[in-house]
């Protein structure tokens, strides 16, 4: 085992760590760098050499890696806070065991750049987020140490049980599938799915649970106070461990006693701790609480994880923003943050003026003339808007915790009660509740109204957190109605007519960041706009955000005395029977749509024109492929939707004598 090679110079890792030394006459082979000397970084060239460290040299090292993560993401913009609080468990996971052989999973993936430091990225860690840089979440693509995609959260568990048996299934008895959990990522139901399959089998899994307290803003539900009493409990393996340790040094009865110990998991818990933990009874060796920041106890936790061979739980408790004054006190506006200033903290973007805001103060304004209307959010109060809600109505404010399918259907039921329960998610997180849609509220025909944030591009966080497939799966869900505006205004009018005029499924969907208008919004309306100035033969159709595109790139043509006509959507779905009727009217349509090129509206329009037996050309343009992290305007000209790119189409219909 390379493990081998640490105890030669310097003892276990954890001796190590703990500056003990195997046996003090033993030689400490350390790197043959002085202890005080920086840029520790600059001569890891892989993981391994994180093994010949000495403890000094691990604490100047994490030291080195927090100023980096400081350093980069006040330029980068990234998720901050989390990384902070993982820097010392990532070193300490890569002393203990040998990635990529050892697999890593990180549940999220957003507090994996130290992991990414340590593994070969250090030199292109001023690339991260950035296009054609390297991603802010594993990718295996990136790295043979990112072992499995992550972006959303709770599957770290399911994803390392399925490694730890196919280790098992290849009679890999050395290796093991380690996975990274947040306590938020702890209130989503599949992490509980996966520790139900996984205690009782016998492979090399070992669950980390990085205890922060916090999800984005506080941990909520009964999971957040359980692992509040659990904090609050003597440290299980530290007694644990002193226990075996003073038994192996009693020198009769010694060693077979501690061998039952460690076998007879009841007798140290009953003797030190009063209670088993839910993950025992899960079937997982529980071992913590450790201290997050503490070297030592994590190596010493981590190393005797690695004698078990069975499911392992490790309780590690951190800070989130650990070692940055602004984000440890903060965690919240440091969990994912733009740019910003070092010295004073401040964000380069702040997020007041964004759709997220108004739709979180108009819901406000409705409610304090409706006690029916309640909020509901799954982890993303800040993101969403909703805290507003949460400040003025805290007993109809709802955070469930990550947990979207469970957000859904209590949804449904609140409306079941005659609440009006608004729901405001991310597109791209709504996905995993598809079936709560159709089966809880579409069915019977529950009002929930779904105020869907980041619909589009969102940017850097790239292919797991772009809001493209909402449109596709909602029209699939009968009697659903879809609002895309394309200004704050028509967004309010939209959720007015949600909330009051629509049954059943109502969703108004919107982008990350701020509306830019350039339209005429005098005659704005929930329904659609027919801009037809002279009469051409060509139709161009969108709606959301890129409406504005469509109008400005048709001024520039106007200019160039090249005329088309436009029609906004405003309801999406279901299409108004005017909107096929003027489609209808025209030899070319072209409809630009930021959605899923299949499923999506721009398809569907195209289904009715066909068995309307429209005769002209139809053209649609609609992002196919996954696409990676850049900035939204880099990701729109890659889908032809920018302005200038719809500019150049325009010029093109012009050539071809179409408009
Ligand atoms: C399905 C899903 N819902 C919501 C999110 C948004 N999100 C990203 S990180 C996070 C909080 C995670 O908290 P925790 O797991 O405790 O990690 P920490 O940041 O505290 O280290 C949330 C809600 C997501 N990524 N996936
Ligand atoms: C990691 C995660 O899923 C969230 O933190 C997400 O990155 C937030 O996205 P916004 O920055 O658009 O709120
Ligand atoms: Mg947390």
């Amino acid at each position: 085992m390379k493990n081998n090679r640490r105890s030669e110079s310097c003892g276990t890792a954890a001796e190590c760590a703990a500056g003990k030394g195997a046996a003090e006459n033993k030689t400490m082979e350390y790197m043959k760098i002085s202890e005080t000397e920086e840029h520790l970084l600059e001569r890891l060239h892989s993981p391994d050499d994180l093994k010949a460290l000495s403890p000094e040299q691990c604490t100047a090292l994490c030291a080195e890696i927090r100023s980096l993560l400081i350093e980069t993401v006040s330029k980068t913009g990234g998720h901050l806070a989390s990384n902070l609080g993982s820097v010392e468990l990532t070193v300490a996971m890569h002393r203990v065991f040998d990635s990529p052989e050892d697999k890593f999973v990180w549940d999220v993936g957003h507090q994996c750049y130290t992991h990414k430091i340590l593994t070969g990225r250090l030199e292109r860690f001023s690339t991260l987020r950035q296009e054609n840089g390297i991603s802010g979440f594993p990718k295996p693509n990136e790295s043979e140490h990112d072992s499995f995609i992550s972006g959303h959260s709770s599957t770290a568990i399911s994803v390392a049980c399925g490694i730890a048996e196919g280790m098992r299934l290849h009679g890999d008895k050395e290796h093991f599938a380690v996975a990274v959990v947040g306590d938020g990522a702890m209130t989503g139901g599949l992490s509980y799915e996966g520790l139900n399959n996984a205690g009782k089998s016998r492979n090399n899994l070992i669950v980390i649970l990085n205890d922060n307290e916090m999800s984005i803003s506080k941990n909520v539900g009964a999971l957040a106070r359980y692992l509040s009493s659990m904090r609050s409990s003597e440290g299980y393996v530290r007694t644990k461990k002193a226990v075996e340790r003073r038994l192996n040094r009693t020198a009769v009865i010694g060693p077979s006693v501690a061998k039952v110990i460690k076998n007879s998991k009841s007798v140290v818990r009953d003797v030190l701790l009063q209670s088993a933990t839910i993950f025992e009874d899960f079937g997982f060796v529980y071992l913590g609480p450790v201290d997050g920041h503490n070297l030592v106890e994590l190596e010493e936790v981590l190393l005797a994880a690695k004698e078990y061979h069975r499911p392992v739980f490790i309780h590690v408790h951190t800070v989130k923003g650990k070692g940055y004054a602004p984000a440890e006190a903060k965690p919240s506006e440091y969990h994912g943050i733009s740019k910003f200033d070092i010295e004073t903290g401040n964000p380069e973007v702040s997020a007041a003026d964004s759709y997220s805001e108004m739709f979180g103060k108009e819901l406000v304004q409705l409610a304090k003339h409706d006690p029916r209307i309640c909020a509901v959010t799954a982890a993303m109060g800040g993101g969403t808007g909703l805290h507003h809600f949460a400040r003025e109505f805290p007993n109809r404010y709802y955070d469930v915790g990550i947990a979207e399918q469970h957000a859904v259907t209590f949804s449904a039921a609140l409306a079941s009660m005659g609440e009006l329960p608004v729901f405001a998610v991310y597109s791209s997180f709504l996905q995993r509740a598809y079936d709560q849609l159709m089966h809880d509220v579409a069915i019977g025909g529950m009002h929930v109204v779904l105020g869907i944030d980041r619909a589009g591009v969102v940017g850097e966080d790239g292919e797991t957190h772009h809001g493209l497939y909402d449109v596709s799966f909602l029209c699939t869900v009968p009697n659903t109605v879809i609002y895309a505006p394309a200004c704050y205004e028509e967004m309010r009018l939209c959720l007015r007519r949600a909330l009051y005029r629509d049954k059943g499924l109502a969703c108004i969907r919107y982008p990350r960041g701020s509306e830019k208008v350039s339209f005429d919004k005098t005659a704005l309306n929930t329904e659609y706009t027919h801009v037809s100035g002279r009469k051409t033969d060509t139709l161009y159709i969108s709606y959301g955000r890129v409406y504005d595109h469509l109008y400005r790139a048709s001024r520039r043509m106007a200019e160039e005395g090249v005329f088309c006509d436009l029609l906004k959507l405003t309801r999406i779905f279901p299409l108004a029977e005017g909107v096929v009727e003027i489609a209808m009217s025209y030899a070319h349509v072209v409809f630009l749509e930021e959605a899923y090129y299949y499923g999506g509206i721009s398809q569907l329009l195209g289904d009715l024109l066909l068995e309307r037996g429209f005769r002209g050309t139809y053209r649609r343009v609609a992002p196919k492929a996954y696409l990676p992290q850049a900035s939204t305007d880099s990701q729109m000209e890659t889908m032809g939707l920018s302005e200038h790119a719809i500019y150049q189409d325009m010029q093109q219909e012009a050539k071809h004598g179409k408009a």
